[in-house]
């Protein structure tokens, strides 16, 4: 039998954003299953609070919904509007038919989204424009164990590079990951929630340099320390 990471939640109606009502507005639902052929797109929020979600990632989403109540953070749509759009736009320029067909684009999935409620990457994504920073709230499941009882390596640099992306992407629109690289510092316990900052540094023509860090959700730990290169693609230059 599958466990879940959290107790059982007393009652989801207690999970509210800051205005009284569900997460949307703020965080509003992403689609986990997207149609190429524009008949039929299934939409799920990922990032709003559901029963695998442990005491402590639901306090600290609660904390950061409530830092976008002044609007200086923004609680991420991984597929709406920016991002979606983003990529649609990746596909547009860059995707290559020949390499994946349209009956299998329609089968794909977000990775980090692919995973049963609790089983892998649960999180949810805050920006706050002013400082640039990205701030991914985050709580790997039992699906995505390394060493036992720890998170995979590959698991940890996947929301990093995800984390660290995103920051490069709301600088720079289209960009793909170049170099990541990683110190890991402390392992993180399977189920446990983490903070993973990220931050622009640098951006010099196409090339943007991001870098952060994951720390345990009461700042004691840090886990790992990263930087990463993205590069803002050339929709003149081939992928492949
Ligand atoms: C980033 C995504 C955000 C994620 C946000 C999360 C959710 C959003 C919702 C959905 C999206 C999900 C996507 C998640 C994926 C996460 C990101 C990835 O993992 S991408 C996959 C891994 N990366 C790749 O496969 C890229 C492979 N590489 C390439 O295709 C190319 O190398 C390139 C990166 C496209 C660059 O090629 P291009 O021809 O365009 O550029 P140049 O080679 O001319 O280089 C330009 C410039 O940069 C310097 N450069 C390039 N690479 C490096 C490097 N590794 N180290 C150092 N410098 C590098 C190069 O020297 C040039 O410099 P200069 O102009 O000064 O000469």
């Amino acid at each position: 039998m599958l466990r879940s990471c959290a107790a059982p939640l007393r009652s989801l109606g207690a999970l509210r954003g800051p205005r009284g009502g569900a997460c949307p507005p703020l965080c509003e639902p992403r689609p986990a299953l997207r149609s190429f052929s524009s008949e039929k797109v299934i939409y799920k929020d990922f990032s709003i609070p559901n029963p695998s979600w442990s005491k402590d990632l639901r306090l600290l989403f609660d904390q950061f919904m409530k830092k976008c109540e002044d609007g200086s953070w923004k609680c991420l749509p991984l597929y709406k509007h920016g991002s979606l759009q983003r990529i649609q736009d990746f596909k547009t320029f860059f995707h290559d038919p020949k390499f994946t067909k349209e009956d299998v684009m329609t089968q794909t999935r977000l990775f980090t989204s692919s995973f049963e409620e609790g089983l892998g990457f649960e999180h949810a994504m805050f920006y706050n424009d002013v400082e640039k920073r990205t701030v991914c709230l985050f709580q790997g499941g039992l699906y995505l164990e390394g060493m036992p009882g720890f998170l995979h390596g590959g698991a940890i640099a996947t929301m990093i590079d995800s984390t660290l992306g995103m920051s490069a992407l709301i600088a720079g629109g289209i960009v793909m990951t170049a170099n990541l690289n990683i110190n890991f510092k402390r392992p993180i316990p399977l189920c446990s929630v983490v903070v993973i900052n990220s931050q622009v540094d640098k951006v010099e023509g196409r090339k943007i340099f991001v870098s952060g860090n994951v720390q345990s959700a009461d700042e004691k730990t840090l886990h790992s320390e990263a930087t990463g290169l993205f590069i803002q693609l050339d929709p003149d230059k081939s992928l492949t």
